[in-house]
Parts: C-alpha cells; structure tokens; sequence
C-alpha cells in the first residue's frame, strides 16, 4: 500500500499530497499530474467507490472496471471541449470524481443527491442522461456531424460503449454510419467479457480472436488482418490493458492524432480490485445495495427475505413451464434481474438470451409463436419502449400469443428518469388486441400469470413494480373478471386500482367511510381490454377515481374514462395517475407521494371532486359581460 493509500485508509477521500478526491478542481487537474502518481490515483478512487458505493448503493462493479481508463481518456482528452460520452450510463461514477463530484457520492442515486447517471444539470462535463443502452455511437455520430457543420474541425468526440451495450442494434446502426462518413469519432469498447452475465454471441467470439499484439508501443499500427471493425471503416487499436493507464493513454493519444472513426478495444476487468466483485459468478456486483464494504454482501436479514415480485414471478413460471412444452421464454440480457434464471437451469434449451436487443427480442417471441410456441418475453418496462413497434406490427398486427412480462413497471426509485415504468401501459393501451394485466399482490401475479399464458388468440402482458410484493389482498367478490376488495351499500364513490396501489386506495376508502362517504374498491385486474362489468359498476357510481402507477396521460384511466363516453355513461370520473414529466431519482414512495398517489391525496381528490359545483354552462356570444 502506498503511503499515500495508507493516508487513504485513514481517510478515504485522502489522495495526492494531502489533496482530497473531493477537491480535485477537475480534469485539468488529471492531466497535470506526473504518470507516477496515477496508479495512486486509481488506487485511491478505487477505496473510495468501494467505501461510497457499498455504503450508497449503486453500480459497483462497472465503475471498478473503468478507473484507469477514465484517468486516461481525461488526460488525452479536453473534456467538456471534446465530448466524453458514456454508453448506458451506469460507470460514469469516475468520471463524476474527476469532474469535480466526488463530495457527491454520500447521497449518490437519494433524493436531491448525485444522479447514479451523467447528469446534465450536474456538470458541462455530462452529455447523455438515458441510462438504456446502445446509444452512445449514435450521439456520437450527430455531435461529430454537428462539430464539422459548426466548424469545430479540432474537437474529438468519444463514445465509451460496454461489450454488452455493443450488442445491442442502435450500435451497429451508429457504426455503419460513421464508417461511412469517416469522421472523427472514437469509439472505446470498454471489453469485461460480461453484461451482467458473460456476453456471449459472435461479437464476443470475434473479440476473443483479436490478440494481443506483445507490448504496446506498436499498438498504434492498425491491425494486419482487416476485421470486422476495419471492414466498417474504423481503424481498429487493441486489444489494450484496460487497467494500464499508460498504455490506455499511449493508444489514445493515437486514435485522437488520426482524425478518423476509430475503435480502440480496451480489455478490462469488471469489479477490478475488489475481490468480492471480481469473484462474483452472478454479475459482478453489478448493482447493490447496501452492501458490507469488505465482503460485499447485504447485512443478514433477522428473518427470510420478503418475496420481491421477481421472486413470485421466477417461481410462477417455472411451474408453467413444467407444465407446457410449448413455453418458452426470451430475455435482452438480464436472465437473473427478470427473474428468468431458474427457468434457464431447468430448461436451458427453453430460454433464449438475445443480448441488450429487445426489439429483436420482440420479434424473435413472434417468430417462436409463428412457430407454434408462447413465449414470455421478461423485460423491465422501461426498455419496452425500444421495442414499441416490435410490440405493435411484428406480434399484435399479426394476433400473436407472446406473453410479455415488465418488471420495474411504475416507479422504480433511485434509477431516475430513464428507468421508471412509468409509459407501459400507456403504449399497451394503444396495441389493438393486447390484453394487459396488472395485479395488485403475489396471488394475483400468480392467478394473471397463468391466464396470460393460456390465452392463444393474441398478445397479452403483465406488470408489476420493482421491490416487494405486499400481503395479499382478498376480494370481497368478483364481478366478472373485475376483483371487488371493498364494497359500501351507498354507491356513491367507485375507486379503482389497478395493480398494486390498491392498499392505498383501501386506505383512502376507510378514511372516506369515517367521513360517512360510501366507497368502493375495485381492482380490475385485466386493465384492457375494459370488463363490462367496470363500466356497469362506474354507472351505478355518483364518482369515479381511478389510480394507477403509470403517466395518467394515455393511462389506464383515460382509457377508461373514454369507455364511459363511448356507452354514455356520464358518472363523473377522476384519473390519478404520474404526471407527465420525467422523474428524478429517489425513494418510490417518496417519489408516489409527490405525485399525489398517497391514501390521503386519493381521499383529497375524492373530497375536492365531490364539492365540485357543476360549471354553469353559460354559452357567451362572445360579447363583453
Ligand atoms: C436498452 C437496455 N436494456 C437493458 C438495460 C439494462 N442494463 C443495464 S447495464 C447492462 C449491462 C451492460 O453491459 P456492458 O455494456 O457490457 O457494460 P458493463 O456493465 O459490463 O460495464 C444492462 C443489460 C439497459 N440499461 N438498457
Ligand atoms: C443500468 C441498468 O439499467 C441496470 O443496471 C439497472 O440499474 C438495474 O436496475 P435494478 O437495480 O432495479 O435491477
Ligand atoms: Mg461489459
């Protein structure tokens, strides 16, 4: 240990000569430093991510992967002059350090505190805020044409792409364009061998045949045999140590001299310097909790953990798949996150990994089902939206029996604004013949889940949030297909819930009651297509107030609500839902409740909608009153 990792130990925002990481003024600050006291640097930021992330929770392993080759592209590259782009997003954390934000990190993905992604309202040294991958080559290759257009000749623009996220089709798209236009732009395939499993596929087979060229000093020669990378345009410089500043900065410095579109194939390790993470067959420590700083493990629970909605899931299926053949099921590179993994051991010939590709993803399910199969497509509901198309014309246009499954649907938290599963059943809503269920408890995961898969005459899907599923919740009958979970004799206010905010709707309906206001409670289960019996419970209602953990715009609501209009039912109607806008990062019941969806807020609406006074309708001929 260095003396000034000693210092460290101590004090883990302790680095060069007494500075701290938290005062590091910037990347001017990098690139001023003598090469002797980088492998310190990387040393002292690797202690302090450890000691931050397993505290804050958030993406730990790919940030330990990227320590040197942050230092370098900082020091070859004059950020935010020339642009430094991230990829997914999720291992900018040492970007963020050299930017000027490592005080940040206590409160890192909290309410108010760092963004777990490059921020723009954080620092000028930030470009790309969405955290869903396979981006970044395509930013790229616009900034690069708008720096030719603006006349910006002697900007560089990089785009730091993971090996998973060069799975994905939007990379391939970018790549055969900027080969052909031959501008400047770097691409750095930061190379772990892993996305959150080890990547695998012919890219990945491609890049193991690339071999290291002995030393790196003749690393600057483009390789001999044309690969598929020269093939495009690119002049090929790798494969690198990733975890070798000065060799990253020797072939860096190159790929920037050469004005060209350029790859530079940086082989690193993720979770590099914490064995915990290394050593982690599952991921990696991919992303944590809070986890114990030494063993990287989460502190015991007193009793079994609660079942998350994964779990319920996870289980539900494996037993559907024991009991048909004809089950199969696809995911986009996240077989133990969606909950797909026990499937993948039981029947490994059964569940496909495509990679970060979920509009072929979709399109592979509607070939598996033209192929006589139903496949359950698990994705998390935020990365639906890159495959809305897939969903629209290659499955519903053609009736197509694939199940698709979003976990993270609604809120999610701490992930911010690229992750809530918050437009889903939105876009769901629009897809002619989906039918989308949206359970409001493990046993009706379980109960949706098995109707979901039965049913062969088109798409269907099934929703459900991140975190973990509350106690069950009993009806006090079923009208239809429509769960009635409380019922007043005085039909006054119908509320409905879809999915899991129906705890909070019981608890408005109870504060209601006290006030001697008649409520009800329905949970209609299957959101669209809309029961008949919803629309007779709504006629029967002076008021209804539906809520749902999606954008109220184009919601569940609004799709009822333009139910009623369309049979001329003119009970009044209220649509709570989250407003249109994106959400930052933090707790999800915090995040609820700014968006108004708390028991007292539900019970609030009720009561304002109530006092309403119908407006006079008072037609003006327009002259002055
Ligand atoms: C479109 C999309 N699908 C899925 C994800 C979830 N996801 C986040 S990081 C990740 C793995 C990325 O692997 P890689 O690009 O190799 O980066 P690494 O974590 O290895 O540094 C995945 C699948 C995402 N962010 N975006
Ligand atoms: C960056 C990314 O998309 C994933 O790593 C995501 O952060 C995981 O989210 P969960 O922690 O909810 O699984
Ligand atoms: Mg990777």
């Amino acid at each position: 240990m260095t003396e000034l990792s000693a210092a460290h130990a101590a004090d883990p925002a302790t680095t060069l000569e007494g500075a701290h990481l938290t005062t590091l003024g910037g990347p001017h600050t990098v690139r001023a430093l003598p090469a002797g006291q980088l492998a310190a640097l990387a040393q002292d930021i690797r202690t302090y991510l450890i000691e931050k992330v397993c505290a804050a929770g958030g993406h730990l392993g790919p940030n330990l992967g990227v320590v040197e080759l942050t230092i370098a592209l900082h020091r070859v590259f004059d950020s935010p002059r020339d642009a430094i782009l991230f990829d997914t997003g999720h291992q900018a954390y040492v970007h963020k350090i050299l930017t000027g934000r490592a005080a940040g990190f206590d409160r890192l993905r909290q309410a108010g505190g760092l963004s777990g992604y490059p921020s723009r309202a954080e620092s000028v040294h930030d470009w790309c805020e969405n955290s869903h991958a396979s981006t970044s080559l395509s930013y790229a290759d616009g900034l690069a044409k708008a720096n030719e257009l603006n006349g910006r000749h002697n900007r560089s623009v990089v785009a730091v792409i993971g090996d998973g996220a060069m799975t994905g089709g939007m990379a391939w798209e970018a790549l055969n364009n900027i080969g052909a236009s031959q501008r400047p732009v770097i691409v750095v395939l930061n190379d772990n061998g892993r996305s959150y499993a080890p990547t695998t596929g012919a890219l990945t087979r491609h890049l193991h045949t690339l071999k290291y060229p002995g030393d790196h000093s003749n690393i600057t020669d483009a390789s001999e045999a044309p690969d598929l990378f020269t093939q495009l345009g690119f002049t090929y410089l790798g494969p690198v140590d990733g975890h070798d500043t000065g060799a990253l900065q020797h072939v860096l410095d190159h790929a920037r001299a050469l004005r060209r579109p350029v790859l530079v194939h940086a082989v690193t390790v993720k979770g590099w310097g914490f064995g915990p993470a290394e050593g982690d067959e599952a991921d990696c420590l991919h992303a944590v909790g809070t986890v114990d700083a030494v063993t990287g493990k989460p502190a015991p629970t007193a009793g079994p953990p609660a079942a998350s909605w994964t779990s319920v899931f996870s289980q539900a299926l494996l037993e559907l798949a024991g009991e048909r053949e004809d089950l199969v099921a696809v995911t986009a590179s996240m077989l133990r996150p969606t909950g797909l993994y026990p499937m993948a051991v039981k029947y490994p010939e059964r569940v496909f990994d495509v990679g970060i590709a979920e509009q072929h993803a979709v399109t592979s399910a509607a070939g598996l089902a033209l192929g006589g199969l139903h496949p359950v497509v698990a994705l998390y509901s935020t990365f639906l939206t890159r495959a809305a198309d897939q969903v629209l014309m290659d499955v519903a246009l053609h009736r197509l029996p694939v199940t698709f499954v979003l976990d993270r649907a609604g809120v999610t938290g701490p992930d911010g604004a690229s992750h809530h599963g918050m437009w889903d059943a939105s876009l769901l809503g629009m897809v002619p013949g989906l039918r989308l269920a949206v359970p409001r408890d493990s046993s009706q995961l379980k109960s949706l889940l098995r109707e979901a898969t039965a049913h062969e005459a088109g798409p269907t899907a099934v929703r459900f949030p991140k975190g973990t599923a509350g106690p069950d919740l009993e009806a006090v009958r079923r009208a239809g297909s429509v769960d009635i979970l409380s019922e007043s004799g005085i039909r006054d206010v119908l509320l409905i819930s879809y999915g899991p905010l129906a705890p909070l709707c019981l608890q408005a309906a109870s504060q209601l009651t006290e006030q001697g206001i008649g409520v009800s409670v329905a949970d209609p289960r299957w959101a669209t297509p809309v029961a008949p019996e919803l629309l007779e419970l709504a006629a029967r209602h002076r008021l209804v107030v539906t809520v749902e953990d999606n954008s109220r715009t184009g919601g569940l609501g609004s799709t009822l609500a333009q139910h009623l209009q369309d049979n001329a039912i003119t009970t009044p109607i209220r649509t709570l839902g989250l407003p249109r806008t994106f959400l930052t990062h933090g707790p999800r019941e915090q995040l609820l409740t700014d968006a108004g969806l708390s028991s007292a807020q539900i019970a609030y609406t009720v009561l304002r909608a109530r006092a309403a006074k119908p407006l006079e309708h008072t037609i003006t001929d327009g002259s002055p009153q």
